[in-house]
């Protein structure tokens, strides 16, 4: 079997959410207020192999951004192990640390948002791989015009700044800027979301390109199906934290198993059904500072039965690296009593 190029084995990750001001004072006066925990993380095992493209989907809050994070190695995990090409990335000396953080870029919605609006393209793009020594100070400009052209745009605009762009191109400049480091796996973090569909179309495009010609690998995080659709191998759907089902890619869509995911699918608009009534899942997304026992999803489900409130579903295999959690499939595969079915 495969080294997977990145494993995750039972990650937690849990925030403390602090009081507001209002909460503070009435604990001041008495009221019996403490701090409390948002179960962001909770026990996702996860492994990508190199050059796959995993798509991973779920409702806003569900702890996508989160996983893609710790996985990145941008946020230290409550619990859990993190591996690194078959390595312990607790147990990596520093210089393989860094490696590994430099291997591992993230792209966000917009990744210009955060960056210096003084900064020219040619500081913000070339910077890292300058200060890492992936290239000497004398050749950053060749290199950042060259970074440029890759990602479709032209090489002059090394000389401008975040504001003179477009949506798309600023998505671009932060391919390129992820790129400039020679990473070998790249978190798309909603990347695509805040574009217009045309523009979404090329970015994706690109993205699988630059798959094509470097041999990325890919967790491509979004909370609409459609988008990942036609660019993943592997879809892991996440709800409230855990990773509920995950399938290759053709097997999730010819035939999704987890009500949650079935729901999420109905909700796909495809061309055939426009006219069909929207169908949004019904219920709340519950909190993650408080979530329901049993089966997270259990308050929403439509085939909820006796056992889902009571006993979490493990993440189980149903075909071949199918794997879901529901206690329906292990009420199907349980034998016929005597009594009548299981
Ligand atoms: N730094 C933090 N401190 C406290 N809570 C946090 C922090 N980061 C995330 N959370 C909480 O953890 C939960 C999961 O958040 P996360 O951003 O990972 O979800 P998501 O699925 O990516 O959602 P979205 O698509 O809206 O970004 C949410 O309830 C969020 O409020």
């Amino acid at each position: 079997m495969t080294v997977a190029l990145i494993e995750g084995r039972g990650l937690v990750r849990r925030f403390s959410r602090g009081l507001d001001a209002a909460e503070k004072l009435a604990r001041v006066l008495g009221a019996n207020i403490s701090e409390e925990t948002v179960h962001a993380v909770e026990g996702v095992d996860i492994a990508i192999r190199q050059g796959e493209v995993l798509g991973l989907v779920g409702e806003s809050g569900c702890g996508k951004s989160t996983l893609g994070r710790l996985l990145a190695g941008l946020l230290p995990l409550t619990e859990g192990t993190l591996l690194w090409q078959g390595k312990d990335v607790a147990s990596l000396s520093r210089s393989e640390a860094l490696e590994m953080r430099l291997a591992v870029q993230v792209i966000f919605q917009d990744p210009m948002s955060s960056l210096n609006p003084r900064k020219r393209v040619v500081d913000l793009v070339g910077e890292a791989p300058r200060v890492h020594g992936l290239v000497r100070a004398g050749e950053v400009d060749d290199y950042v015009a060259e970074l440029l052209e890759k990602v479709g745009l032209d090489p002059s605009y090394r000389k401008r700044y975040p504001h003179q762009f477009s949506g798309g191109q600023r998505q671009r400049i932060g391919i390129a800027r992820a790129l400039a480091v020679k990473p070998r796996m790249i978190v798309c973090d909603e990347s695509v979301s805040a574009l217009d569909v045309s523009i979404q179309a090329q970015v994706i495009n690109l993205f699988m390109d630059l798959r094509e010609e470097l041999g990325l690998t890919y967790l491509f995080i979004s909370h609409d199906l459609s988008v990942v659709k036609h660019i993943s191998d592997r879809v892991a759907i996440m709800y409230l934290g855990r990773v509920v089902e995950t399938a290759p890619a053709d097997a999730f869509f010819a035939a999704p198993n987890h009500p949650y995911t079935a729901a999420l699918l109905r909700e796909l608009p495809s061309v055939k059904e426009r006219r069909r009534a929207f169908t949004p899942i019904r219920g709340e997304i519950p909190s993650p500072l408080n979530p329901p026992s049993g089966c997270a999803f259990h308050p929403r489900c439509p085939r909820i039965f006796t056992p889902c409130a009571q006993a979490r579903p493990a993440l189980e295999p149903i075909a071949d690296g199918h794997l879901s959690a529901c206690h329906l499939n292990a009420a199907a595969s349980a034998p016929v009593t005597a009594g009548g079915s299981a």
